[in-house]
């Protein structure tokens, strides 16, 4: 697991001030282009998982959705997209959530799933996302958790140490 990390790692070029100020932008594109690199990744989360623990694959759009079609692909499931709001023709599920650099919506089609069915969902980067906070919800600093600590492995705002993110990443 350490190899597929430091693969992943030494194919993100980290791109500053995108989309925003104060952002750094990992981009993978680099790792998806390059098929060695992504065919290891794709192939390491199937065995991280099991290609026998989930019977169908949910892909964040947009950049879920590489890695999603692969898994599916790889393993012989379907594959669900999860898309941003106003894009899915027929009645959908729908939530809100808070992004690193602004908000979004979220929707999937409410038969999308069958009950009982076991559902990989995959994106490609972890920063913030959450649901927007209850009000009684109180919000952490950042710097207050080591980077690589559980709580925050993958929470750029607290690596970068700028921004703020959200409590629920961090243990109470
Ligand atoms: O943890 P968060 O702060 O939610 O950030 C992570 C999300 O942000 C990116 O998607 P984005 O909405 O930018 O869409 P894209 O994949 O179409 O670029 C990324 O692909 C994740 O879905
Ligand atoms: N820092 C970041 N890099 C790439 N994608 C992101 N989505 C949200 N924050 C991001």
């Amino acid at each position: 697991m350490a190899d597929l990390a430091e693969l992943v790692a030494s194919h993100i070029v980290d791109v500053p001030d995108f989309p925003k100020p104060g952002i750094l932008f990992k981009d993978l594109t680099p790792l998806f282009s390059d098929g060695p690199a992504f065919r290891e990744v794709v192939d390491g989360i199937v065995a991280q998982y099991g290609a026998a623990s989930f019977d169908v694959v949910a892909g964040i759009e947009a950049r879920g959705f590489v890695i999603a079609a692969a898994i599916a692909y790889a393993t012989g499931v379907g594959v669900v997209p999860v898309r941003k709001a106003g894009k899915l023709p027929r009645a959908v599920h729908s939530s809100s959530y808070e992004l690193e650099y602004g908000e979004a919506v979220l929707e999937v089609h409410t038969d999308a799933f069958r009950p009982g069915e076991r559902v990989l969902v995959v994106d490609d980067v972890l920063a913030t996302g959450a649901p927007p906070p209850p009000r009684s919800t109180s919000w952490s600093a950042p710097g207050e958790h080591s980077p690589g600590s559980p709580c925050c492995w993958s929470c750029r705002s607290c690596q970068a140490g700028s921004g703020w993110h959200h409590a629920r990443l961090m243990p109470s």
